[in-house]
């Protein structure tokens, strides 16, 4: 019987130290703003959002929310960043991702102030990230690492595998497992051999993006299993990268989805928009 490992509540936890630091700025005549740009109505990116400015209610952070139209040009994007990163009163600044196909990505990140950069996506942060400098943290990866030291347990010379390698998840997960001196190994979907080195962790993180994909045969007995994975099917149920019901049974602790990593993704961003305004803001 592996231990739940409860990401409602410890993002809860999480949120209530943000809104505590939010209350004392507040007292000091500081508040806290951050814009969120949603370009198109994909229904799951609704739902996050939705989440987002809830969390910022909570907190005790303003939300200037954009809801852009999918036709929206790359250069009607661009110059809405530009105000954000203009506006004084704005700290922290959210593109929802996946962006419609006509839109570089990459271009819109690059032209976030790192300052303002609270997802953590800028080169700038990335870098600072992976020479361990202060910076912004992506929310996904630092929120896993939240909730492993949360529930005790030790990254510091165990054996950790990452399934998956995005710029938003994979890469920047196994950077911050390093940082907290674990071994670690990332997987990918060319990777040889894929259940062997998933059996040896004693820490794996799947972010595979396909439903189910991980079952007891690729987990060790009392490894710590988190689920990065999310997924809908027909009748709406959630469900991870992992199948909790095989899974469960052999490992230690395990995340669920929903109530895992999802709901510490956001947490950690209200702790980065703080972090925004005691770093950089007026
Ligand atoms: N610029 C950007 N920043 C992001 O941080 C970002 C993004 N784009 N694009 C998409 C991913 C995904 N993501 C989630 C946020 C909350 C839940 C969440 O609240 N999950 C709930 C369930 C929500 C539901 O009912 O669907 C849970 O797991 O318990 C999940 C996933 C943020 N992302």
């Amino acid at each position: 019987m592996a231990k739940i490992i409860d990401g409602k509540k410890i993002s809860a936890e999480i949120k209530d130290e943000v809104k505590e630091e939010v209350a004392a700025l507040k007292k000091e005549g500081k508040e806290i703003a951050l814009a969120v740009i949603q370009v198109g109505a994909d229904p799951a990116s609704s739902v996050y959002v939705r989440n987002k400015k809830r969390a910022c209610e909570y907190t005790g952070i303003r939300s200037v929310s954009y809801e852009l139209p999918e036709e929206t040009t790359q250069e009607e994007l661009m110059k809405i960043v530009k105000e954000c990163n203009e506006d004084a009163a704005v700290n922290g600044i959210l593109v929802q991702l996946p962006l419609p196909k006509h839109i570089n990505e990459d271009e819109v990140l690059l032209a976030i102030d790192p300052k303002k950069d609270v997802d953590g996506f800028h080169p700038v942060s990335v870098g600072n990230m992976v020479i361990g400098e202060d910076g912004f943290l992506p929310c996904t990866p630092a929120g896993i690492i939240q909730l492993l030291k949360r529930s005790g347990v030790e990254i510091d010379g165990k054996e950790c595998v990452v399934i998956g390698r995005s710029n938003i998840v994979g890469k920047p997960m196994s950077i911050l497992l390093l940082r907290e001196n674990g071994t670690v190994t990332t997987c990918h979907s060319h990777t040889k051999n894929l259940k062997e080195i998933c059996k040896r962790a004693d820490i794996l993180v799947a972010a595979i993006g396909k439903p189910k994909f991980i079952d007891d045969s690729y987990v060790k007995e009392g490894a710590v299993v988190i689920d990065v994975g999310i997924h809908r099917n027909e009748n709406n149920k959630l469900c991870g990268d992992v199948d909790f019901d095989k899974v469960e049974p052999v490992a230690s602790a395990i995340t669920p989805v929903p109530g895992g990593v999802g709901p510490m993704t956001i947490a950690m961003l209200m702790k980065n928009c703080v972090e925004s305004k005691k770093l950089f803001g007026e």
